[in-house]
């Protein structure tokens, strides 16, 4: 007879603990109860389970799910291949996210439906099970392939005329040794772009080392970017080699350059004119050979006004200037861009994948995006993760308010009696929530008055909805 299958449930709420073990039970599972937190690793260390089903949040009245991603992290170094499911409070969107993100193998939201939670469970021990008897290494090869997969997924989407002309910019310079200053907003694709230009440089055999400019400690600086000699200073137990030297023969890239301190400009500037640096402690001056891309979000000639960027490091670094648009400007990338992430995240999923609803799709034209391309990716891996029935509806992707100035649905927002002329009567009527709730900045109060319904019943049919709301 086939051993019972071990799970440790741990719950600071005894009556969940208690629905459980019976459901489980029932399906001949070997069940371990636990509301404290602390005692995951003494369980794990005690017996071996086959799966851990948890909760994210173990404080009363904490929804942060902080408690559980901790908790994670102690699982999945204690053993990777031991499936954990999360559970979550219904609509914790950010939760399960953050949750997948930290290695759950899946979530389940309270209250739970039966069927799911046990094929959820039966799955997973499935899986594990499988992985443990010796397909380890064909899931990695599985997972290298898709890694290498991703990477040609990381393409330039230029669909749009601003990009297209990008592009051309982008391909006659980046066979130059020039340097390159890329502008942009959070989000829009410089560290992306900065990569890019030296692949198509004749640098592309050597390396590019980046470098955050902005989160470099004031005292490490000189050390970090020229390197140090064993002995030069209390630390420095062996030598150790700058970034400008590893970069050497191939491209430095300096992002967030709008953040670095004015006593940090002084001796960046000074390699860049001079082309000479000396690693710290040694005197012999080394030459670097390497090109310079900096990136920044930052009105440099606003800094430089207010005396926070050394003018003449500008001009070095300024050479040439490419200016990413925001993608709110890059309306014929957005639907290009949401195919690609569709594909990534189902592919990192396993699921198969979806397709966004007409809905959804008006949805991300009309939404202004600050976050720009890092916020449509986010944006859909959550789709991904939450879509029923291989579908991605507006609700499913929770856009965020405002939408754009002037978008379609925003101008609709303002005539209540034109809402869409096709679409089932929940697209309908889902469409109008959004709208009155984008015109009237998120106040549910003043959305709820202008539809003639109350409060509570507003609520009740943004939950029915399942649209995201405070
Ligand atoms: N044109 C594009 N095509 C495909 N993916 C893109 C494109 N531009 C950006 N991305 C993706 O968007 C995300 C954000 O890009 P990236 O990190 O390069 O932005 P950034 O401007 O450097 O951000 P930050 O200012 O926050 O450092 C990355 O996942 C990147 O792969």
């Amino acid at each position: 007879m086939n051993e019972k299958k071990r799970i440790l449930v741990i719950d600071d709420d005894a009556g969940i603990l208690t629905s459980l073990d019976m459901l489980l039970r029932m399906e001949g599972y070997d069940v371990t109860l636990e509301t404290q937190a602390n005692r995951l690793l003494p369980h794990l260390s005690d017996k071996a389970f086959d799966l851990v089903l948890m909760d994210m949040n173990f404080q009363k009245d904490t929804t942060s799910g902080l408690e559980g991603l901790q908790l994670l992290d102690e699982l999945k170094k204690f053993d990777d291949c031991l499936p954990a499911v999360a559970m979550t409070g219904w609509g914790s969107v950010d939760i399960i996210v953050g949750a997948m993100r930290a290695g759950a193998a899946d979530f389940i939201q309270k209250p739970w439906d039966n069927e799911r939670l046990l094929s959820i469970v039966q799955q997973q021990i499935a899986l594990s099970q499988a992985r443990r008897s010796g397909n380890c290494l064909r899931e990695e090869n599985k997972l290298l392939k898709r890694a290498l997969e991703d990477d040609m997924d990381s393409e330039w989407v230029v669909r749009s005329p601003a990009m297209q002309h990008l592009i051309n910019v982008v391909e006659t310079v980046a066979a130059t040794d020039t340097s390159i200053l890329i502008l942009g907003e959070n989000g829009t694709g410089k560290s992306l772009l900065a990569r890019f230009i030296h692949q198509l440089s004749s640098r592309s055999e050597h390396s590019i080392v980046e470098v955050n400019m902005g989160c470099i400690n004031e005292q490490l600086f000189e050390s970090e970017m020229f390197g140090h000699v064993k002995g030069a200073f209390t630390d420095a137990r062996e030598n150790r080699i700058g970034r400008f030297e590893l970069a050497d023969k191939g491209t430095l890239f300096l992002d967030e350059i709008g953040n670095l301190p004015l006593s940090q400009q002084v001796k960046l500037l000074r390699v860049l004119e001079e082309r000479q640096f000396e690693r710290v402690g040694s005197s012999r001056t080394q030459t670097t050979g390497c090109r310079i891309i900096a990136a920044t979000n930052t009105d440099l000639k606003n800094a430089v006004a207010d005396g926070r960027f050394r003018q003449d490091l500008l001009y070095r670094l300024n050479v040439i200037q490419i200016q990413l648009p925001p993608l709110r400007e890059r309306q014929e990338d957005i639907e290009p861009l949401a195919e690609r992430f569709l594909q990534r995240f189902a592919r990192k999923y396993n699921k198969p994948k979806p397709v966004l609803s007409a809905l959804a799709r008006q949805g991300l034209h009309d939404y202004s995006w600050p976050g720009n391309i890092r916020e449509l990716s986010h944006l859909l891996e959550r789709g991904v993760l939450l879509c029923r029935n291989n579908t991605i509806d507006l609700a499913d992707l929770c856009l965020p308010l405002p939408v754009r100035a002037g978008a379609a649905g925003h101008e609709q927002s303002h005539n209540p009696v034109n809402p869409p002329e096709t679409g089932t009567l929940a697209e309908i009527e889902e469409t109008l929530l959004l709208q009155r709730l984008r015109q009237y900045d998120g106040n549910a109060v003043k959305a709820a008055e202008s539809l003639g319904l109350s409060r509570s019943a507003f609520y009740r049919r943004l939950d029915k909805l399942k649209i995201c709301h405070e």
